[in-house]
């Protein structure tokens, strides 16, 4: 269990606190103009896969010792140390949090309960292997001899948001099969997926860590009709379908044949798990080897993570700064915008991982926190966004830091289009950080020949402030394995700021209460009786449902 150190309590907070009001007037131009060094000074490399970049920051050396204070006054290091022992630091599941174990590739023991963990973890990373290698290879027969072409993973949240990112991102890597991810319970998803699919070609993973999730098993009852009514006997089942879970009895019960069950355990969060059985459809479309050096990425990540000084190392840092505009500058969201089309989902995935783990206000003393906890996450991709929702970012009135991520190497170098792409990833952080002021908009309009009027009226809104704060993530290129580093990186962020704000990133309470309302309803949508047992809104929202509908 980890202790209980509120962070405002401690020292370097109230330096920090200090620091922050003497250093209001601190920009990024002065910075960058008084310290030709900034750049090799606050960036940092990875091995020759990612280089961070976190120089057009709001931050000086001084604001870095604090920060790093936080962490030792908070005790971030020990922290780190008990989730790698496999402590049971997810202490309102009475759970370890053990995601690092599911990339071990170095297979030293990881205990839990006085029990190594790695060789269950090895068999079953066997059975995937097994599995997926006979269905690429088309061994893997349907239920009328066929070849199986298309994959149908049926999950939600973490068993549905983290193999979607990762089969999408690495679709340059894509095997012959085709993969379908189906989440929402709105019939839509799963009936227009199934459209133009084959059910003797089609195969299904049922993706539920709980094997209980309501959108699941519906979706998963809906697609075992579909197959039925073509293959009528329920025996062809176990050909068609296969279940990740940590539920071996909901899956039996299911019908799903216990031998195409792949097994994950209670010390996998959900947003953790995609490295676990619930990658199995990251295997199937990437192939096994693909999925193995994905997980040797992060396992590189978790040895970094584990031993760099924090002065060097990705998480740590990127973990403090964010803090640092989160809890000091008032900042209440942060972007995350990739320069690459195939990590489209990658917002969409740190969204469930970041706001699930750390959006909490009670702290591990179960009182409400006087201070800021996690932040709102979103995104989208460059230059997408650019044309969307950058106006905001550029001249706003909220202070939104993005970390922009950008791969050197395109998978796809058609023309010019990776260089035009790659010189706006590096256009729009300068512009940020550096903006544009009136005396540069003036001269812009002089040479333009403009009348003084116009110049009067026009230059307040040409102006770029600036001194809004990047990261610059560059990636040689997206593999695998960099992907693999790159997704732990950030897990790793959103690990060491919950033990700073004395939180627990591992549960997720907040997202139950919803449900159990849903499964109070629902029975009450069955007939055409007027409802009355709930406040005026949720009756009168109810009630004109039941006539619209009648
Ligand atoms: O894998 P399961 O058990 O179906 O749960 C799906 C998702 O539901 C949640 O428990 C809550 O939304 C997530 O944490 C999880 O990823």
């Amino acid at each position: 269990m980890l202790k209980s150190i509120n962070p405002t309590q401690t020292a370097a907070w109230k330096a920090l606190t200090a620091h922050f009001e003497d250093a209001q007037d601190l920009t990024l131009t002065s910075l960058f103009a008084n310290d030709p060094n900034r750049f090799d000074k606050f960036s940092v490399q990875f091995g020759n896969d990612i280089l961070l970049d976190y120089s057009k920051n709001l931050i000086s050396e001084q604001t870095l010792d604090k920060l790093f204070a936080l962490a030792d006054e908070t005790e971030v290091k020990g922290a780190i140390e008990a989730m790698f022992l496999g402590d049971k630091i997810n202490h309102t599941e009475g759970r370890s949090v053990l995601h690092v174990a599911l990339r071990n590739r170095s297979n030293t023991p990881v205990m839990v309960d006085g029990e190594d963990v790695m060789p269950a973890v090895n068999a079953v990373l066997e059975k995937m292997k097994g599995f997926s290698e006979r269905l690429i290879n088309g061994e893997w027969k349907g239920y009328t001899g066929k070849e199986i072409t298309d994959i149908v993973n049926i999950g939600i949240g973490g068993s549905d948001l983290g193999p979607y990112m990762v089969s999408e991102a690495l679709a340059a890597y894509k095997t012959r099969l085709n993969l379908h991810f189906v989440s929402n319970v709105d019939g839509t998803h799963v009936a227009e997926t199934l459209k133009d699919l084959n059910p003797e070609t089609t195969l299904f993973l049922i993706a539920s860590k709980t094997f209980t999730t309501q959108e699941t098993m519906t979706n998963a009852l809906s697609a075992r009709d579909w197959f039925l009514a073509s293959a009528e006997d329920q025996a062809h089942v176990a050909k068609h379908f296969a279940a990740l879970s940590t539920n071996a009895q909901a899956v039996a019960e299911f019908g799903i044949d216990t031998e195409n069950m792949f097994e994950f355990w209670d010390w996998v969060g959900g947003r953790y798990s995609l490295w676990s059985a619930i990658g199995l459809s990251i295997c199937l479309a990437i192939g096994y080897d693909n999925f193995v050096e994905l997980l040797a990425g992060a396992h590189d990540m978790d040895k970094h993570f584990q031993s760099s000084p924090f002065t060097e190392n990705l998480p740590v840092l990127l973990a403090l700064i964010g803090l640092w505009y989160n809890n000091f500058h008032g900042a209440e969201s942060e972007a995350i915008l990739p320069y690459d089309q195939y990590l489209h989902r990658f917002a969409a995935y740190f969204q469930q991982g970041n706001m699930e783990s750390n959006g909490k206000y009670v702290d591990r003393d179960g009182k409400s926190v006087d201070y800021q906890t996690g932040p709102i996450i979103w995104g989208e991709p460059g230059t997408n966004g650019q044309h969307a929702f950058y106006q905001l970012i550029h001249q706003g009135t909220k202070l939104i830091p993005c970390d922009f991520i950008a791969p050197v190497i395109s998978h796809n170098p058609l023309s010019d289009h990776h260089p035009k792409l790659m010189a706006n990833f590096f256009a729009q952080t300068e512009a940020l950080a550096f903006g544009k002021n009136r005396e540069q908009v003036e001269a812009e309009f002089a040479e333009a020949g403009k009348s003084a009027e116009e110049v009067a009226d026009l230059v307040p809104f040409k102006v770029f402030e600036g001194n809004r704060p990047t990261n610059s993530i560059l990636v040689k290129q997206i593999t695998p394995r960099s992907l693999g580093a790159l997704i732990a990186m950030y897990e790793h962020k959103i690990f060491v700021q919950g033990v700073i704000w004395n939180i627990y990133s591992f549960d997720q309470w907040g997202v139950e209460l919803g449900k159990q309302l849903a499964n109070q309803i629902l029975p009450e949508l069955a007939d055409q009786d007027e409802v009355t047992s709930h406040d005026s809104s949720t009756n009168g929202l109810i009630n004109a449902f039941k006539q619209w509908r009648a």
